[in-house]
This record gives structure tokens, C-alpha cells and sequence, in this order.
């Protein structure tokens, strides 16, 4: 049919789930997605680390790289505290309008702060367009070229202080092993494996949790 898969899974959360009822919308997209299509969200297995993540970290300023259909922002939103500030960065319009939509679906559109570009482009930018000088946690979830280049990014702009969380998705597959090497061989990450599978599959995978040590 004419339409893409993100506003597929996005017809049916508004069909389905129960308007600002964000659990409701998370697993309504995992039904859709486990039932209907396959989709690249972190799903509910590795989300369910996320959210440990987020609540053990209890940050005050959390980036993600690669919104997608948003389905992660929620996970991480649902679980901050007031006054937290969730920065997430999409380079596709597309994606980027469909993923305000589930936000506003879910009620956390005044939640969330979606720029729309390249992490490339957009990191150097954070500090003077937000006025945000670190970041306590940031998920990377985007292109796997691009988690290493982005994390270097990240501490060449000074955007990681001691004690920053990176939790990137996908590390075993589709795998960054560039970014994997770094952060576990690099004095200056704390980096922990946690295994998992595919969202949706029974194939293996794992998110990697990479503290900045400074
Ligand atoms: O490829 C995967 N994810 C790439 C995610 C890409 C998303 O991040 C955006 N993006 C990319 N570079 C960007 C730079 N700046 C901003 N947005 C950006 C893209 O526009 C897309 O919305 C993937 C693949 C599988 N898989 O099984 O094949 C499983 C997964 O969980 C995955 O995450
Ligand atoms: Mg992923």
C-alpha cells in the first residue's frame, strides 16, 4: 500500500491503544510489530534493559541518536523525573513527524525535544541551541557506522561528563564492532555486555553499557 511501515505501526497505535496511556501505546507497537511487520524498535526484551538503565541512572539530561517511530523515546520518557529533559535526534522528516504523532498519542509530546538532522551535524550544536552542557545518559540507536564517530563526537563537543551513560542498542546484530572495540579497549569507558535477542526474533543480540570514566 502507498504508505511506509512507521505510519503503519502508527495507524494502529492510534486505532489501538488508549490515547495518553504510554504503556499502552509501547505495547501496542510491540503487538504490531510482533504480530503484523517487523520493525527496528529496541523492542520489549532490550527495553526492558533501557528502562533499567534510565531508572538505576536517573538522569537529568538523556540524548538518543535515531528516533525512528519513537518507540524508545517513550520507554525513557515514561521513567524520568520532572524536570528531566529528553533531547531525541532524527535525520528523516518522515520518521521525525511520525514519531511527534505517537508522542502527542501517548501525551508526551511536551516531553520530548525531536530535532530534526544528522547527530553530525546537530551534536556541535546542542550545547548553544539547548543550553545543555552534558549529558547524563545518551542511547544510540541510530546507524551502526555512525555510534562511533557520534561517541567521539560527544566528547570532542564536551557533551560527557564522569559518570555519563552510553547504552547502545544492536552491538552483537546488526553489530558495531568499530564502536564495541572502543568503548571495551578505551581507559576512559567502564563497558558492560547485556545479552538479549532481536526484537521480535529469536536471533541473538545485546546492548552495551559503556561508562565514561572522565
Ligand atoms: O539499522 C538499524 N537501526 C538504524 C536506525 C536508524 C534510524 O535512525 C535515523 N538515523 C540514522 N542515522 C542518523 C543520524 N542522525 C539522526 N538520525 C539518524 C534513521 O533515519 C532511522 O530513523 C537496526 C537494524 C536492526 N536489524 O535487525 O536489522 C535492528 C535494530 O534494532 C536496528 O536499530
Ligand atoms: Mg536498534
Amino acid at each position: 500500500s502507498g504508505t511506509t511501515r512507521p505510519v503503519r505501526i502508527l495507524k494502529y497505535v492510534q486505532r489501538c491503544a488508549n490515547s495518553g496511556d504510554v504503556l499502552s501505546v509501547i505495547s501496542a507497537i510491540d503487538a504490531y510489530c510482533s504480530k503484523v511487520e517487523w520493525a527496528m524498535n529496541v523492542g520489549d526484551e532490550k527495553g526492558a534493559i533501557l528502562d533499567a538503565v534510565v531508572l538505576e541512572t536517573r538522569p537529568r539530561y538523556v540524548l538518543e541518536l535515531g528516533t525512528y517511530c519513537g518507540y524508545s523515546t517513550l520507554r525513557i520518557a515514561h521513567l524520568l523525573a520532572p524536570g528531566a529533559r529528553l533531547i531525541t535526534l532524527e535525520m528523516n522528516p518522515h520518521y521525525a513527524q511520525v514519531a511527534i504523532e505517537m508522542f502527542r498519542h501517548a501525551g508526551l509530546d511536551a516531553q520530548v525535544e525531536l530535532l530534526v538532522g544528522s547527530s553530525s551535524a546537530l551534536i556541535p550544536q546542542l550545547r548553544k541551541k539547548l543550553d545543555i552542557e552534558k549529558f547524563d545518559l545518551v542511547f544510540i540507536d541510530h546507524w551502526k557506522v555512525s555510534y562511533l564517530p557520534d561517541t567521539k563526537l560527544l566528547e570532542e563537543c564536551g557533551l560527557l561528563k564522569a559518570g555519563s551513560v552510553l547504552l547502545a542498542d544492536n552491538v552483537t546484530c546488526p553489530g558495531a564492532p568499530d564502536y564495541l572495540q572502543y568503548v571495551r579497549n578505551s581507559p576512559r569507558y567502564q563497558s558492560q555486555y547485556f545479552p538479549a535477542r532481536l526484537e521480535y526474533l529469536q536471533v541473538e543480540d545485546g546492548v552495551e553499557k559503556s561508562v565514561f570514566l572522565g
